[in-house]
């Protein structure tokens, strides 16, 4: 580029619930001086507003009719992100048990995922010096060309430890339960599934720690800008 301008980069990082998605990229963007998308934050609210609607989350057809209904806006600064929908702040209850216990149901279905991949393509494309995005698809389906896609991994009980440590005194197995249910949903549904694109990078976490993890995708971001 022109006047030693650096070309925006885009970095991917893609896995399953626990592994260290959003520590990891918020960590990232912020060093870096990137912006951050949460996306799984985005299939959150739309879920919030249907359930907030009563809409029947059994019916697949009954979410796709209102799937552009909603009006979702995400902020996309790593130290202070942001969602709304229809102007609501949402950061809270998207992540109440019941939203969890639902998502993957309303993110199934084509309708809210064209929607969403729109919303996350268009911020994607329109950041001066980059952006880290985080979720299932984005390595595979939602930024195939992205310039650095990581597929974190870490073992079902780790992951469970980290996340019922989150929700404080949860029970690690009924924890363990529900992110391996969730996850079994979120792989097998028939449009973009939670997968690793086969050029992404794997990085198990289970035994490393965040300032470990943090440290190696930014290393692959520095390598990736350094042409390497
Ligand atoms: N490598 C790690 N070692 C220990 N705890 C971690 C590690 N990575 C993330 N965590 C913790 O695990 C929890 C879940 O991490 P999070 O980034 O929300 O995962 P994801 O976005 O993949 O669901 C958080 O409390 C986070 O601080
Ligand atoms: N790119 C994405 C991101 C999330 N999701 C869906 O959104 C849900 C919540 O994602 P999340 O990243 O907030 O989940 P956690 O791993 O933080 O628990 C997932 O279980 C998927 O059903 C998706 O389908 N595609």
């Amino acid at each position: 580029m022109e006047n030693g301008a650096v070309k925006p980069v885009i970095v991917a990082i893609d896995g399953p619930s626990g592994t260290g998605k959003s520590s990891t990229s918020k960590a990232v963007a912020a060093q870096l001086g990137l912006s951050y998308l949460d996306t799984g934050a985005q299939y959150r609210a739309i879920t919030w507003w249907m359930v907030t609607n009563g809409i029947d989350l059994t019916d697949p057809t009954a979410i796709a009719a209102v799937a552009g209904k909603p009006e979702i806006v995400s902020g996309t600064d790593p130290s202070h992100p942001t969602i709304t929908v229809d102007g609501v702040d949402v950061a809270g209850p998207i992540r109440t048990e019941e939203v969890t216990s639902k998502v993957s149901a309303v993110s199934a279905v084509p309708e809210v995922r064209t929607r969403i991949s729109e919303l996350q393509r268009l911020l994607a494309t329109g950041t001066e010096t980059g952006i880290v995005v985080e979720g299932r698809d984005i390595g595979t389906t939602v930024l195939p060309d992205a310039d650095l896609k990581v597929f974190l991994t870490a073992s079902a009980e780790a992951r469970a430890a980290r996340r019922s440590g989150e929700l404080k005194g949860a029970d690690v197995n009924a924890t363990r339960e529900a992110l391996v249910k969730r996850d079994a949903a979120d792989s097998s549904r028939k449009t973009s599934p939670l997968a690793k694109a086969d050029d992404a990078v794997e990085v198990d976490t289970t035994e490393l720690t965040l300032a470990q993890v943090i440290e190696c995708v930014v290393t692959l971001v520095e390598e990736k800008r350094a042409g390497k």
